[in-house]
């Protein structure tokens, strides 16, 4: 099992921050962690790679104990860019990797290039942007062509020419057999990256959430919504009355061309239809805004 989360939890004094979480992943993937501010994502990223401790469950990364010091070798951690000495140049930060790990030096000029950082490697990290250090900090955790790399807010501070590269790095890992795991607000990229989300509030996963990244979801509006909601219900047909005439449902529960029939078989006129996709930021707005 590439991460094995057992009802793990945290508190901080008195608040419990985690509230037994549970997850399994099986097979290379990319999941997504996704929820408010504070909902506790970071404290589960630190949880996992043994930097903060917890009080009950167990975790198992790539088939050992998350407090193995072997781990290192298989799973990397793209944290917040505190850990960077400013000091030092993304050469230095690379090299000390490298000597720790026992890795080849040579390995630093293809890491750069692939993050394209090759033009400031030499540069001290205090005159690097918050771009520049979000890309050391990838090459970082990449350098050791790790089985699992978590990433805490990767996106962060990334222009969009920067997002589109870290996504179509994280997406090369991915098909080399690299799991991701990565905590981040901006939905869109999620979409575009994985449609495995775990959506997180209040130290607790409120849904796993396996996203269809093609499905919609119409929103019809009809002549006599009240006939056209017993004619569903009738049918056992799952839908969300938005008002007394808007209708709203998934692809998946009835297709658009089956519903038009049923609707003109009972002389029902439909005088608009919208369709939406159904992704990470609708599941979002679903699950914490009450959105329908
Ligand atoms: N060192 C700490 N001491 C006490 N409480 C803490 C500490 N660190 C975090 N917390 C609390 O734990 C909860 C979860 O915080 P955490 O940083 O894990 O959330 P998050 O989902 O990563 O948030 P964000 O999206 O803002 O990064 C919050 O209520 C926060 O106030």
């Amino acid at each position: 099992m590439i991460i094995h989360i057992q009802n793990v939890k945290k508190r901080y004094k008195k608040e419990w921050v985690l509230k037994g979480i549970n997850i399994k992943v099986e097979q290379p993937n990319i999941i997504a962690l996704v929820g408010p501010n504070g909902s506790g994502k970071t404290t589960l990223l630190n949880c996992m790679t043994n930097l903060l401790s917890f009080h009950e469950g167990t975790v198992e990364l790539v088939g050992k104990k998350h407090t193995d010091p072997s781990l290192f070798k298989e799973v990397s951690f793209l944290q917040d860019n505190r850990i960077l000495y400013g000091n030092l140049t993304g050469y230095d930060h690379l090299k000390f990797i490298c000597n720790v790990q026992h890795l080849s030096t040579a390995r630093i000029t293809d890491v750069a290039e692939r993050v394209g950082m090759s033009s400031y490697l030499k540069k001290r990290v205090r005159n690097y942007s918050l771009g520049m250090k979000q890309h050391l900090l990838l090459a970082m955790a990449i350098i050791n062509q790790p089985k699992l790399l978590l990433l805490d807010e990767p996106l962060n501070g990334l222009d969009p020419t920067s997002a589109i590269t870290m996504r179509n790095i994280l997406l090369e890992l991915y098909n080399e057999g690299t799991t991701i795991l990565l905590s981040s607000h901006n939905l869109d990229e999620i979409d575009r990256l994985t449609n495995t989300v775990y959506f997180m509030k209040d130290g607790a996963i409120l849904k796993e959430s396996l996203l269809d990244l093609n499905m919609r979801r119409y929103t019809v509006s009809v002549t006599d919504g009240k006939k056209a909601k017993k004619i569903l219900e009738e049918k056992q047909i799952d839908f969300t009355s938005i008002n007394e005439n808007q209708i709203s449902f998934d692809e998946t529960t009835i297709d658009l061309q089956t519903f038009i029939d049923y609707m003109n078989q009972n002389d029902i006129q439909i005088y608009d239809i919208d369709k939406q996709k159904i992704g990470a930021e609708r599941r979002y707005q679903e699950l914490f805004e009450g959105a329908k």
